[in-house]
């Protein structure tokens, strides 16, 4: 495994974290390692874990056994110091149905240990803000739809501008468009230095958001790397063209292994070509006068890393296309 963020301070760090309940063991050793500046993917099948090592983390449920750290300070022994730094979305927001979100805000704000009184307001108007909520604000929280729910839960969490968000299934429920906002902000709050770990049983998600990876299969974490080592080069050119006939009967010589489909993402063909250098490659097919719209290295996909190191496969993993 290569290490994570050379330098970059310790936000989470578990050893041997472990949680039974009876004769079930949920959560099985797990050695978790989340840098600053990451976002961190949490990845599962459903019954993996996932929720049960968050609330750990949170001081929500307490350890069997093992260590942790969140922010630097030990795990729940130091919750008054960290929690009020970490801004958390578990098991679905919950709210007062018959407030407002905005008067719902402010009562959670209220409850936090060291927030003025006299900035409250701005503070829940920032938040709704970043959440796109502002100008919806009117209605009781029981007329807003699923995604406007988890929208306030994350309003919430962003309250006082935590250093770590912790979300749990922060996408759970809602439609491509709220998913994509969602995803849009947390980027934007990861590049404004907050790290950020969110858990998901779907890989596509993890794929696109994540810059680290650790995967839970039956209560152990199965493989924790960087994102770039994980998918990394397999050693063979990716090439999309509409001509792959023509680029197919180029490359018919000994020495080079083609793999070639007609379903590249942009409408034409796929090559995948292995024993010719790219400049090599791209030079002998534009001479021979194939049409290339791309070119460069393949490389491994999140799914197959997943499924080589779970027992359980990728069956198990949702996949955001199948879901309602
Ligand atoms: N309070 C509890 N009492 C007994 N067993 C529990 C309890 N909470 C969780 N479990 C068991 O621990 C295992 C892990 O559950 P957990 O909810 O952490 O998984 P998960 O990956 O978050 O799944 P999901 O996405 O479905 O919530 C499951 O077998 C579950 O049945």
């Amino acid at each position: 495994m290569s290490a994570a963020r050379e330098g970059a301070p310790s936000v989470i760090r578990t050893a041997a974290l472990t949680k039974r309940f009876g004769r079930v063991t949920a959560v099985d050793a797990v050695d978790l390692d989340v840098r600053e500046g990451d976002v961190y993917g949490f990845l599962g099948a459903n019954g993996s874990g996932k929720t049960t090592t968050v609330r750990m983390l949170l001081g929500l449920v307490l350890a069997t056994s093992g260590e942790m750290d969140v922010l630097g300070e030990p795990m729940p022994g130091s919750a008054r110091s960290v929690l009020p730094r970490v801004g958390a979305m578990v098991e679905g927001p919950g709210a007062y149905p018959h407030l407002s979100g905005r008067a719902n805000l402010a009562m959670f704000d209220a409850t936090g240990p060291d927030g003025s009184r006299r900035t409250r307001g701005q503070r829940v108007e920032e938040a709704l803000e970043r959440v796109g909520l502002a100008s919806v604000d009117m209605r009781p929280v029981r007329a807003y739809s699923l995604g406007m729910r988890q929208r306030l839960g994350l309003a919430a969490a962003l309250l006082r501008r935590p250093r770590l968000l912790v979300l749990d299934e922060p996408t759970n429920g809602l439609d491509p468009q709220g998913i994509n906002e969602i995803r849009t902000l947390l980027l934007e709050l990861n590049r404004e230095g907050t790290t950020v770990f969110l858990s998901s049983h779907l890989l596509g998600e993890i794929e696109q958001m994540c810059t680290r990876v650790g995967v839970l299969d039956g209560g152990r974490l199965v493989l924790q790397d960087q994102m770039d080592a994980l998918r990394g080069p397999t050693g063979r050119t990716e090439v999309h063209t509409p001509d792959l006939d023509l680029a197919r009967s180029l490359l018919a010589t000994a020495h080079v292994e083609v793999e070639a489909s007609d379903e590249a993402s942009d409408g034409g063909g796929r090559l995948l070509v292995r024993g010719l250098e790219p400049a090599d490659l791209n030079a002998r097919l534009v001479e021979g006068g194939v049409r290339v719209t791309q070119l460069g290295p393949e490389r491994r996909r999140l799914e197959d890393v997943v499924l080589a190191a779970t027992t359980s496969g990728t069956d198990r993993f949702g996949r955001e296309g199948a879901r309602a």
